[in-house]
């Protein structure tokens, strides 16, 4: 069957993967396209996580492809990955513990740094002005994720939803064109989950695509333009939420109705 791609889209074709006997993802087929949000939903072990690893290149794919607009992207690295323009969060964030919130959203931004370690050894004049722009840069994400008032805090003594949102912002330093969101809701007030609602409406109209890994069904019905279900390692459905949250299989599967 021939699929059109939207262009620049993110797209997945028949990926498989196998964790010994496991059949974690069997021919997946899921396309992300710019500027959309897009939930991925599943019961616990259907393959969302693993989806996320092999699309952000943390594990090898068995069969399929995966393309960034005509960039094959299929066998990429990590950090290649990153380059095309894909940023990611982890379901327990991974951020430097003692280093500040600044500091931690600024390292996210080491694809713009030039000037090297020696350089910044040495404190060049390039250097300098590199640290400057991350710098600044960084200070607009985190206002814009909403912790203007912890830029000092180390890491490890923010809540942990402030941590989640860190983690975001240091994943858009990357000035991605795609984000993936691994359960980013998870452990979040409804306060919070307000936040992150509009933070993903953000990122939409800068034209970023959002895959949004989520348990929190009510926020991804609420707030995505689709979703995708999965179960077993298999595309159920893809569609507006309106007909995933009605269709059959999921309500059967997935909610257990
Ligand atoms: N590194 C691994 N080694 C072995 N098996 C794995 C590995 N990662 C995932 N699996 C298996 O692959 C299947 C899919 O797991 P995955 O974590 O992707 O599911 P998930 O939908 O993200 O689950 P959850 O909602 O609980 O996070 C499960 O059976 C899991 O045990």
């Amino acid at each position: 069957m021939t699929m059109q791609t939207a262009t620049g889209a993110l797209s997945v074709r028949g990926l498989c993967k196998h964790f010994g006997g496991v059949a974690a993802l069997s021919g997946v087929s899921i396309e992300l396209r710019p500027g959309e949000v897009q939930g991925l939903i599943g019961p616990n072990g259907s393959g969302k996580t693993t989806l996320l690893n092999m699309l952000s290149g943390y594990y090898p794919i068995d069969e399929g492809s995966i393309h960034l607009g005509n960039e094959d992207l299929t066998r990429a690295t990590v950090q290649r990955r990153a380059c095309a323009g894909i940023a990611r969060t982890f379901q327990t964030p991974r951020l430097l513990p003692t280093l500040s919130a600044l500091e931690n959203v600024m390292l996210g931004g080491w694809r713009d740094a030039r000037a090297g370690m020696i350089g910044a050894m040495l404190s060049s004049p390039r250097a300098r002005a590199e640290d400057k722009l991350l710098s600044e840069r960084a200070l607009e994400l985190l206002c814009g994720v909403g912790l203007a008032h912890a830029l000092d805090e180390r890491a490890d003594v923010l809540r942990h939803g402030e941590q989640r949102f860190l983690e975001i912002a240091r994943a858009l330093a990357a000035r991605p064109r795609f984000v993936l969101l691994d359960e980013p809701a998870g452990g979040l007030s409804g306060n919070e989950i307000a936040s992150l609602g509009a933070v993903l409406a953000a990122l939409k109209n800068c034209g970023i695509g959002v895959l949004l890994v989520e348990h929190h069904t009510d926020f991804v019905f609420r707030i995505c333009d689709r979703v995708t279900a999965i179960d077993f390692g298999r595309v159920i459905v893809c569609d507006t939420p309106d007909k995933v949250r009605a269709h059959e299989d999921v309500v059967r599967v997935y909610l257990g109705a």
